[in-house]
C-alpha cells in the first residue's frame, strides 16, 4: 500500500477499509428500505466497496507518483492536451460529475517536459477522490507548477454534475466550467491563444 497522502494540510488519512465500506453499504441498503439479504443484493455491499476503492484510488496517489517521466527535448513552447475524460465524485452528494479536462503548460526554458499520458494520469489522481470541481482544477494546476516548474500552466475543466441532473434542481446538460491559470499563461495574449485552442472544436 502506498504511503497515506496528506490532503491540503487536513492531516494524514487512514487506509481504505474494505470491510468497513461493505458494512456501511449494507447499512445504507437497510436504511433505504431494501433487504440486503435478498438474492440480487447479497454480493452488492462487497461489490460497491471494491468499486469505491477504485473510484477513490486517487486518495492513495501523489502527483509525484505519476509525473515521473520527464525529459528534455529542448521544446519550450506550449504543450496542450485537451479533452481528457474526467470521472469524479461530488463530495457533497457522492454522485458522479463527468466531463473533460484540458491541461496545458509552457515548459521551463531548460525544456523540462513530461509524457503526454502523465497529464491525463495527473487528472485522475485528483479526480479519483471526493471532490469539488474548483479544487480539482487548482490541484492539477498547482501540482504541475510545483513538479515540472514550467513557466506557465492552464487547466480548464468542463463537467456535468449528476447532483444537478438526476436530483435536486434537475437541470441535465448544464455544464460547469472552471479554470486555473498560472505563471506566463496569465499574460493576455498567451492565455487567449491557449483558450482558442481549447475551445476550437
Ligand atoms: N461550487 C461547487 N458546488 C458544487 C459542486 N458539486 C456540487 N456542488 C453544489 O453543492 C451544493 C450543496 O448545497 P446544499 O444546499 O448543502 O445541498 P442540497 O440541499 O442537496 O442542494 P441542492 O443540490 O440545491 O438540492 C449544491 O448547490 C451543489 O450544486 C462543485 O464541484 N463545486
Ligand atoms: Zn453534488
Amino acid at each position: 500500500m502506498t504511503d497515506p497522502v496528506t490532503l491540503d494540510g487536513e492531516g494524514t488519512i487512514g487506509e481504505f477499509d474494505e470491510k468497513r465500506a461493505e458494512n456501511a453499504v449494507r447499512e445504507l441498503l437497510i436504511a433505504v428500505g431494501e433487504d440486503p439479504d435478498r438474492e440480487g443484493l447479497r454480493e452488492t455491499p462487497a461489490r460497491v466497496a471494491r468499486a469505491y476503492k477504485e473510484i477513490f484510488a486517487g486518495l492513495w496517489q501523489k502527483p509525484q507518483d505519476v509525473l515521473t517521466t520527464t525529459f528534455d527535448i529542448g521544446h519550450d513552447e506550449m504543450v496542450l492536451v485537451k479533452d481528457i475524460e474526467v470521472y469524479s465524485t461530488c463530495e457533497h452528494h457522492l454522485v458522479p460529475f463527468r466531463g473533460v479536462a484540458h491541461v496545458g503548460y509552457i515548459p521551463a526554458t531548460s525544456g523540462k517536459i513530461t509524457g503526454l499520458s502523465k497529464l491525463a494520469r495527473l487528472v485522475d489522481v485528483y479526480a479519483r477522490r471526493p471532490q469539488v470541481q474548483e479544487r480539482l482544477t487548482t490541484q492539477i494546476a498547482d501540482s504541475l507548477m510545483e513538479i515540472l516548474e514550467p513557466r506557465g500552466v492552464i487547466v480548464v475543466v468542463e463537467c456535468e454534475h449528476m447532483c444537478m441532473s438526476m436530483r435536486g434542481i434537475r437541470k441535465p446538460g448544464a455544464q460547469t466550467i472552471t479554470s486555473a491559470v498560472r505563471g506566463q499563461l496569465r499574460d493576455a495574449a498567451t492565455r487567449n491563444e491557449a483558450m482558442s485552442l481549447i475551445m476550437a472544436r
